[in-house]
C-alpha cells in the first residue's frame, strides 16, 4: 500500500511541467507527517515536522535552485540550495510571501555556467550566511566537511563529500530518522544529473573521483532516495538512486567505460566560465563583509 502510494507520487512528481518552476509538498492537516508521504495522503507514522520544499528553476544556466523551510517551527527558518544571481528577487519574493526566515544560502560546488545568488542573498537580506564546502576553497560564512550536518529547525542535511566534477562537490542529503522527511532526498549538484553527471574536464575534476564518489555516498543510499540535481538539460526534474542505478547511460557502466565516455563528451566551455568562477570563489561577489559563524 505504502509503496503503491510513493509509486503514484514520484510518478506525479516526474509529470510535473518545468514550467511551474516551483511546488510545494506540504503534510495534509489533520495528519502531521513527513512531507512525501503526507503529499499522498499517506498514513504511515513517521515524523510531525513538516518541510515545505520547493524546486525553482533559472532557464539561461538550466539550474535548479531548491528552498526548503521546517514550517512546524515558530521562525520557519529556510535555506536555499544553488540559488542564481539572477533569480535572487524571485527567490526573496517568494521567501518572503510565505513568511520563511533565510538562514543559509548553500551551493554544492563553484558553479562555472552562472554566478551564484549568494552574494546577492547576503546582501538583501543581512543576517544570511552562505555555505559551500571547506574544499571548495571558496569565501564563504560557514564552510563543511564530509559527514557534517546542516540544520533549520527539525530538519537537518548530511553532507556527503561527491569530488569529481569539481574537487569540492557535496551532496546534501535529508537526514535519517523519525523526524525527517520521508523518503529522503539527495541534492546531488553536478555528481549526478537525471541520465547524466557533470563533466570532469576542469575546475580539479576527475572522472575516476567522479565514478567512486557516486557509487560510495550515492548510490548506496536507499534506492527510494529522490535524487534533485543542479541542472537538467532534458526536461527532468526528479529521480531516484534506484531508478539512476538502473538507467543513468554513464554511471551504470563499469569505472573503465565511464571513464572513456567521459573524456569523450566534446562539451564547449560554458560560456560564463570565466566570469563565473571567478566571481563563484568569492561568494558571487567582491569585497562581502563577512560575518561569524
Ligand atoms: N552550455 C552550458 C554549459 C553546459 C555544461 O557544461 N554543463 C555542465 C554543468 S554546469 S558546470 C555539465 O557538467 N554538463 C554535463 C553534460 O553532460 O552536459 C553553458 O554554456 O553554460
Ligand atoms: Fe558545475
Amino acid at each position: 500500500m505504502l509503496m503503491t502510494r510513493f509509486s503514484r507520487l514520484h510518478h506525479l512528481l516526474l509529470l510535473q511541467p518545468r514550467f511551474q518552476q516551483s511546488r510545494v509538498l506540504r503534510h495534509p492537516p489533520t495528519k502531521p507527517r513527513t512531507f512525501i508521504r503526507s503529499a499522498m495522503g499517506s498514513s504511515s507514522s513517521f515524523s510531525s515536522s513538516k518541510l515545505l520544499f520547493r524546486q525553482l528553476f533559472e532557464k539561461e544556466s538550466s539550474t535548479y535552485t531548491y528552498l526548503l523551510a521546517d514550517i512546524s517551527h515558530p521562525d520557519k527558518p529556510a535555506l536555499l540550495i544553488d540559488p542564481v544571481d539572477k533569480t535572487v528577487d524571485r527567490d526573496l519574493k517568494l521567501i518572503n510571501e510565505l513568511g520563511l526566515k533565510l538562514v543559509y544560502a548553500m551551493n554544492t560546488h563553484v558553479h562555472a555556467d552562472h554566478v551564484t545568488g549568494t552574494g546577492l542573498l547576503k546582501t538583501k537580506l543581512p543576517g544570511v550566511k552562505s555555505v559551500i564546502s571547506k574544499a571548495s576553497g571558496s569565501k564563504a560564512d560557514k564552510f563543511l566537511e564530509h559527514g557534517e550536518k546542516v540544520s533549520i529547525g527539525n530538519i537537518y542535511l548530511e553532507v556527503r563529500s561527491t569530488p569529481g566534477h569539481t574537487a569540492g562537490c557535496v551532496t546534501y542529503v535529508t537526514g535519517e530518522g523519525a523526524d525527517q522527511p520521508q523518503p529522503r532526498m539527495a541534492f546531488t549538484g553536478d555528481a549526478v544529473l537525471i541520465r547524466g553527471c557533470g563533466r570532469t574536464d576542469f575546475q580539479g575534476g576527475s572522472s575516476d573521483q567522479l565514478y567512486e564518489s557516486v557509487h560510495s555516498q550515492i548510490f548506496t543510499l536507499p534506492k527510494d532516495t529522490l535524487i534533485y540535481p543542479a541542472h537538467d538539460y532534458k526536461g527532468y526534474e526528479v529521480s531516484t538512486v534506484g531508478e539512476e542505478m538502473q538507467h543513468n547511460p554513464r554511471l551504470t557502466k563499469d569505472k573503465e567505460t565511464f571513464k572513456t565516455i567521459m573524456s569523450n563528451l566534446n562539451l564547449a566551455y560554458p560560456k560564463m566560465i570565466d566570469v563565473a568562477v571567478p566571481a563563484n570563489m568569492v561568494c558571487g561577489l567582491q569585497d562581502l563583509p563577512s560575518q561569524p559563524n
